[in-house]
């Protein structure tokens, strides 16, 4: 086994979760969660670069692929990163056996992150885990090839986990300080992934107002996601609960082109302090519901974290079926609301109200909401050519991509 070090540590009561930071990216995050001092879930950096994993604080590392790059990195080639990956197929088995869920953290554009990662999450699969990745896409200004691998690495990704949620790191920049340094931005992204995972185990290890347990996780992300939904927001105070709302609606992961508008499954987690009660959680829910969550089934769990006094915090995760069907766009037809084809679908557990009947039958699942380009298209003969650059930003890219607009159909 090629580790260098390989010490456990603390894993929760219940549900057996792990971290898995691949790459040069992805083993930055999990240093990140290290240094935050998140425990209960055991935190594992993989890489093909020995002496990067060697300056990580982490106690648990592997570095894969020695035979093939020497311990040197793949030099930003997934097919190296890949035949690294199989080269050491079984000290990946290793570490996702007996997982439950496992979070997959990377950046895609480069070699390990892009080629190990999908690798790591069919073993995982094929384990009986459940699979949430989160990635981090390059910066436009990193060139159409690193954007291009990164698309390419992303479908294979929503092809096999079971949810991956993509953080363009372009909408890092337009949420830093101007002044604010390359790693000060990456922090900043990295710390949206920590809350989501935070979140998540709180979820499952913290009893709860409203108990989801991982079985419903489970079935909630049973089926392989196409583009996802995720944001995060949150409140404190008298209005904990309709500040975290509207902050969970301006949450700028909500708005960029990589995740759906809506989704066909939605969980939905509230994590409050102690004065957190019915009403609050039974007004989020509500909200929540109908501005993504339209004919969704919607799983929702809530629970109660001391440490959070007088904060509300929503986390939302939701997957489409839609995978990307650009161009086409699917046209609904409703039949009579007597129709016997309509269903209950929405699962309120929040509250007594009856479930709102939602068309499920007589909807295409396969409509899309969205207009969706492919952000790392080929420039076809100008593929060499220097980029048109200004203030830092690809005026080749298009203007909607730049600037996070979504184009809805
Ligand atoms: N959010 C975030 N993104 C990062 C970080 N470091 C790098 N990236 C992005 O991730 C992409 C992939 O870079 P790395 O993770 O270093 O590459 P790698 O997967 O290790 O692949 P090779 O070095 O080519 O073997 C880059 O193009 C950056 O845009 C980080 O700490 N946080």
């Amino acid at each position: 086994m090629s580790d260098l070090e390989n010490e456990d540590i603390g894993t929760p009561t219940g549900v057996r979760m792990k971290v898995i930071g691949v790459g040069g990216a992805g083993s930055n995050i999990v240093d990140r969660l290290v240094l935050s001092q998140f425990s209960g879930v055991e935190l594992v950096a993989v890489n093909t670069d020995q002496q990067a994993l060697s300056d990580s604080p982490i106690v648990s590392k592997r570095c894969i692929g020695k035979t093939v790059t020497g311990g040197l990195g793949t030099g930003g080639d997934v097919e190296v990163g890949e035949e690294a990956a199989r080269k050491d197929v079984e000290v990946i088995d290793e570490l996702v056996k007996d997982v439950d869920l496992l979070f997959i953290a990377a950046g895609l554009g480069g070699g390990t992150g892009t080629g190990v990662a999908p690798i790591i999450a069919e073993q995982a699969l094929r384990e009986g885990a459940i699979v949430i990745a989160f990635v981090a896409l390059p910066f436009t200004i990193e060139r159409a090839r690193r954007a291009n691998t990164a698309q390419e690495g992303l479908r294979r990704l929503r092809d096999t986990c079971n949810a991956v949620v993509p953080l363009p790191n372009d909408l890092l920049i337009q949420e830093s300080d101007p002044d604010a340094s390359l790693l000060d931005a990456f922090a900043k992204a990295d710390a949206w992934i920590e809350k989501a995972i935070k979140s998540i185990w709180c979820m499952m290890n913290k009893t709860g107002m409203i108990n989801l347990d991982f079985a419903q996780l489970r079935q909630m992300l049973a089926k392989k996601a196409g583009k996802t939904l995720f944001g995060i927001g949150a409140g404190a105070g008298e209005n904990a609960a309709a500040e975290a709302i509207e902050n969970l609606k301006l949450c700028p992961l909500l708005h960029t082109p990589e995740f759906s508008k809506k989704a066909d499954q939605l969980l939905v987690n509230i994590v409050g302090g102690t004065r957190i009660g019915m009403a609050d959680t039974q007004m989020i829910m509500e909200a929540v519901a109908e501005e993504f969550g339209a004919d969704a089934n919607v799983t929702m769990g809530a629970v109660v974290d001391e440490e959070l006094g007088d904060s509300v915090e929503i986390c939302i995760l939701g997957t489409s079926e839609v995978t990307s069907v650009p161009f086409t766009k699917v046209v609904k037809t409703r039949k009579p609301s007597t129709d016997s084809g309509i269903s209950s679908s929405t699962q309120s557990k929040a509250h007594g109200s009856k479930p709102k009947p939602t068309a499920t039958k007589t909807f295409s699942s396969a409509s899309q909401e969205e207009f969706s380009f492919s952000e790392g298209d080929p420039k076809g003969e100008f593929e060499n050519s220097s980029g048109t650059l200004f203030e830092g930003q690809d005026l080749d890219a298009p203007t909607y991509l730049r600037r996070g607009v979504k184009i809805v159909l």
